[in-house]
């Protein structure tokens, strides 16, 4: 898409400024807040994310007990578990939704998570992606990409704020990342199920986030759409880390290859962690996990 595109779309959508929708299609819950680069995140040890013994429970259940890991900067990490091990749990810690009863929680070696809100953390850099896409679905791919770049000042001042250029490239570079750039004009209620996941990944990505966590990204998705997500995913590595909850363990192969480390929860703390094929052979995984 080129610029000229980019401000006719634009155009566009300060004349249909009157009509907008006050709410978006689906209950999401933390909120796009505008994330801004974190400067003072401290990735002297090595560590984007940092969990020592976190502890939760609820009314005397301990769906969390001694959680510890670490994530490196860049790293794409895949967390799996069977059902209650505590998998949302951790990211609603990591995202401020749920307070832990002990430990810690450390963006980088500096920020202490404890002590944000889930808005805070938004804005110092860890985006969240839950499982059911909640687009705009009137509004066109780019009108939702806009929206998340422009942060929470309110649907109708977001559209008429003009974007800069270095924003407008931003844009088009998602676009380009999520497979969408063809799809740019077109309203997001019409998207396929992979497509609207992948706009809600980059209405995360414009914002830049540092640190991504992602709820079962491929559930409900096609063959093709979840061979296109792992592509996408392999290709944000690097530049941002990755946190990836996934029960299709296909898809965990697929990205974490032969090297990449793969968590396994259990009963709200880590059971084993390694490479996939030496996690599959563990017999303690073997026996929760995979059920024998
Ligand atoms: N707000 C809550 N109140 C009471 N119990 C809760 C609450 N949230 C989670 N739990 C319990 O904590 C345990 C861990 O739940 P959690 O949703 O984190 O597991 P999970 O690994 O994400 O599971 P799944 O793979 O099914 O999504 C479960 O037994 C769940 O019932």
């Amino acid at each position: 898409m080129t610029p000229e595109l980019m401000e006719a779309g634009h155009e566009r959508l300060a004349r249909r400024q009157p009509q907008l929708p006050e709410q978006a299609s689906g209950g999401r819950a933390a909120g796009y807040g505008r994330v801004h680069q974190p400067g003072s995140l401290d990735l002297a040890h090595g560590r984007i994310l940092y969990l020592e013994d976190v502890h939760v429970s609820f009314d005397g259940f301990h769906a969390i007990q001694g959680l510890s890991l670490d994530i490196a900067p860049g790293e794409l990490r895949c967390i799996i578990g069977p059902n209650g091990a505590g998998k949302t749990t951790m990211m609603d810690i990591i995202t401020g939704k749920t307070r832990p009863d002990r430990g810690q929680v450390f963006f980088g070696s500096t920020i202490d998570l404890r002590r944000h809100s889930e808005a805070e953390i938004a804005q110092l850099g860890i985006g969240r992606k839950f499982q059911k896409p909640t687009v705009f679905e009137a509004l066109s791919v780019f009108e939702n990409l806009e929206l998340a770049l422009q942060g929470p000042r309110g649907v109708a001042a977001a559209l008429w704020h003009r974007l800069g250029g270095a924003q407008r490239d931003r844009l088009a570079e998602v676009l380009t990342l999520i497979q969408l750039q063809d799809q740019w004009q077109r309203p997001a209620g019409l998207l396929s199920h992979g497509q609207k996941q992948w706009l809600e990944i980059g209405m995360l990505l414009v914002q830049d986030p540092k640190l991504l966590l992602l709820d079962e990204p491929v559930a409900g998705m096609t063959d093709q759409e979840t061979e296109r997500t792992a592509e996408l995913f392999l290709s944000l590595q690097g530049r941002h880390s990755l946190m990836v909850v996934e029960h299709d363990m296909s898809f965990i192969a697929r990205i974490a290859g032969s090297q990449g480390t793969v968590t396994v929860l259990s009963e709200g703390a880590v059971l084993a962690q390694g490479p996939l094929a030496q996690v599959q052979a563990d017999e303690r995984v073997i026996e929760v996990y995979l059920g024998r």
